[in-house]
C-alpha cells in the first residue's frame, strides 16, 4: 500500500509548485508516484459547480458555507475509488489539498476556529460518514498571507484563466484560514502534519544546494524514512 500524502495552505502558497519538486526527487529515487489535485474541476461535476459559485454563479450558493462544502466533499466522494487504486498501485499518492481544505477555509468563512462545530461537521460528513482514506501525512505549506497573494497574482498574470476568485481575493479570509490551519497542524488533526516554512523563493526548489536538502528532507518524510 502506498503512502498517502496531502500538501495544505493559502491560495497561491506554492502547493502545486511544491507537489512537482517532490514528485521529481521521488522520481529521481525510484520510487512511484502520482498526484491528484482538489477540486478536481475537469473531472467531477460538484467540482465544476464549485468553480463556477466561486465566480458568482448559481445566484447565492458561493454564500453558503455548508452548501460549498458538500459540493467540496461529494468531488471527493467520487474519488474515494480511484485514490484507493492509486494507493494499491504506487508508492506515494500526493494530494494538492484534501479533507483539510474543507476544515480550514469553512471554519475560516464562519470566522471559528478549529475546535469549533464547523469542523467537527466536515469530520462526521468526509471521515465518519463518507469513508475519505486518511492520508500519512499532512504537509502545510507556511507563508505569510501576502507572500501567498503575491504569488496568486503573479500567477494570474503569467497563467492563462488563473483569474483570482473570490476565496482568493479575501485578504481577510486567508489571514484566519492561515490560522485554523496552524491550529490544525498543531492538534496533528486525523493524522500526522508537518509544517515546512514556504516563504523560500522558487530558484531554490529548483536549483540552490541548501533547498535542495530541504527538498531532499521532505522527500524522506513523504516516505516515512
Ligand atoms: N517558492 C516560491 N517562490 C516564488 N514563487 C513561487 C514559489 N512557489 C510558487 N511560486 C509561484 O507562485 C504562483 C503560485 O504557485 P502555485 O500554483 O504552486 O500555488 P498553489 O498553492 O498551488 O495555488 P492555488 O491553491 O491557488 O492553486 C505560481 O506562479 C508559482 O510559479
Ligand atoms: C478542496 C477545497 C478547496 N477549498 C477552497 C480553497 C480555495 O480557495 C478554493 C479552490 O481551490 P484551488 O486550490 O484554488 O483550486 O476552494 C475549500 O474550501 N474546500 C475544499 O475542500
Amino acid at each position: 500500500m502506498g503512502r498517502l500524502v496531502v500538501i495544505e495552505g493559502l491560495d497561491g502558497a506554492g502547493k502545486r509548485t511544491l507537489a512537482e519538486g517532490l514528485a521529481t526527487e521521488l522520481a529521481r529515487r525510484g520510487r512511484s508516484t502520482t498526484r491528484l489535485a482538489f477540486p478536481r474541476y475537469e473531472q467531477d461535476v460538484h467540482a465544476a459547480l464549485v468553480a463556477e459559485a466561486l465566480r458568482g454563479g448559481h445566484g447565492d450558493l458561493g454564500d453558503s458555507v455548508h452548501g460549498m462544502a458538500v459540493l467540496y466533499a461529494l468531488d471527493r466522494r467520487g474519488a474515494v475509488e480511484s485514490l484507493n487504486t492509486a494507493l494499491a498501485a504506487h508508492d506515494v499518492v500526493l494530494l494538492d489539498r484534501y479533507v483539510a481544505s474543507n476544515a480550514a477555509y469553512g471554519a475560516a468563512r464562519l470566522h471559528e476556529d478549529a475546535g469549533g462545530s464547523f469542523v467537527a461537521w466536515v469530520r462526521g460528513l468526509e471521515i465518519d460518514r463518507f469513508g475519505l482514506p486518511r492520508p500519512d501525512l499532512h504537509l502545510l505549506l507556511q507563508v505569510a498571507p501576502e507572500v501567498a497573494a503575491g504569488r496568486a497574482e503573479h500567477r494570474e498574470r503569467t497563467e492563462t484563466d488563473r483569474e483570482r476568485d473570490r476565496f482568493e481575493s479575501d485578504d481577510s479570509l486567508q489571514q484566519r484560514c492561515r490560522r485554523v490551519y496552524a491550529q490544525l497542524a498543531a492538534e496533528q488533526w486525523w493524522s500526522p502534519w508537518l509544517v515546512v516554512d514556504g516563504g523560500a523563493e522558487v530558484g531554490g526548489l529548483g536549483g540552490a544546494d541548501a533547498a535542495r536538502t530541504d527538498l531532499g528532507a521532505l522527500t524522506d518524510a513523504v516516505l516515512g524514512v
